[in-house]
């Protein structure tokens, strides 16, 4: 099994596509042009059809957004022992708050908004990989067990979820994910103009992802726990 050390490696590097696809993409204007051809256009008009944006019941049993990543926020699905999250959705942040100059409201409904498909797939990568990103919660709490089996031990067998928190919490660690994330948000901004303050991509790391590893962290020990 990795070592702690290799699972922070491959987190740090997640980090750095999670960043570069946010600098990317808000580098692009918010919704874009329809990139439909006038081909299309016509077939669908002949077709008397037009071509409207789906919602989400236009895909049945297609979940809205990659695992982790919905329009619920993390704390309305965990109990005593949930994180300190943001009551906002990473959706709607997504759009209304890091996408800048939005002055039209995202439509909660709608699957993507962006009416341009490279626009709408920059979005997709993001979540995708911030899905990923949290979703290696399960190997990082693997690993601190296995570093640490006998602190751990009785947390798990007790489903104690708040003290199982606090044993994977590692502040210090928190801290330098957090300055990284600021320092590569400023080295590597896209143009000549900051057009992301680094204080928002922080904010990301510090009110969603860190959270919601976490939150993985936990569960992964909880299920562990339940197979004993
Ligand atoms: O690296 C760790 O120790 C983790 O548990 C991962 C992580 C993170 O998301 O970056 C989450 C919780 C810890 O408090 C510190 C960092």
């Amino acid at each position: 099994a990795p070592s702690l050390e290799e699972i922070r490696a491959a987190l740090a590097t997640m980090e750095d596509q999670i960043i570069h696809l946010a600098l990317t993409r808000c580098a692009a204007p918010l919704y874009g042009e329809s990139t439909a051809s006038p081909l299309l256009n016509s077939l669908s008009q002949a077709a008397q059809t037009s071509p409207s944006s789906p919602s989400d019941s236009s895909f049945p049993g297609h979940p809205p957004f990659p695992p982790y990543i919905d329009a619920t926020p993390s704390h309305a699905r965990w109990g005593a022992a949930q994180s300190n999250l943001s009551s906002q959705s990473i959706v709607d942040y997504w759009y209304k708050n890091m996408l800048p100059a939005s002055s039209a409201a995202h439509n909660q409904t709608g699957y993507f908004p962006e009416a341009s498909p490279a626009l709408a797939m920059s979005s997709a990568a993001f979540f995708e990989t911030v899905s990923q990103r949290i979703g290696f919660g399960e190997e990082v709490a693997q690993a601190k067990v296995a570093a640490n089996h006998s602190a751990f031990g009785e947390h798990i067998r007790r489903h104690d979820a708040v003290a199982i928190r606090k044993l994977l919490t590692d502040e210090r660690q928190e801290q330098l994910v957090k300055q990284r994330v600021g320092n590569k948000t400023e080295a590597w901004q896209v143009g000549a103009a900051q057009n992301v303050p680094a204080a928002v991509l922080v904010d990301l790391f510090a009110s969603y992802i860190i959270p919601w590893t976490t939150d993985v962290e936990v569960a992964t020990l909880l299920r562990r726990g339940q197979k004993q």
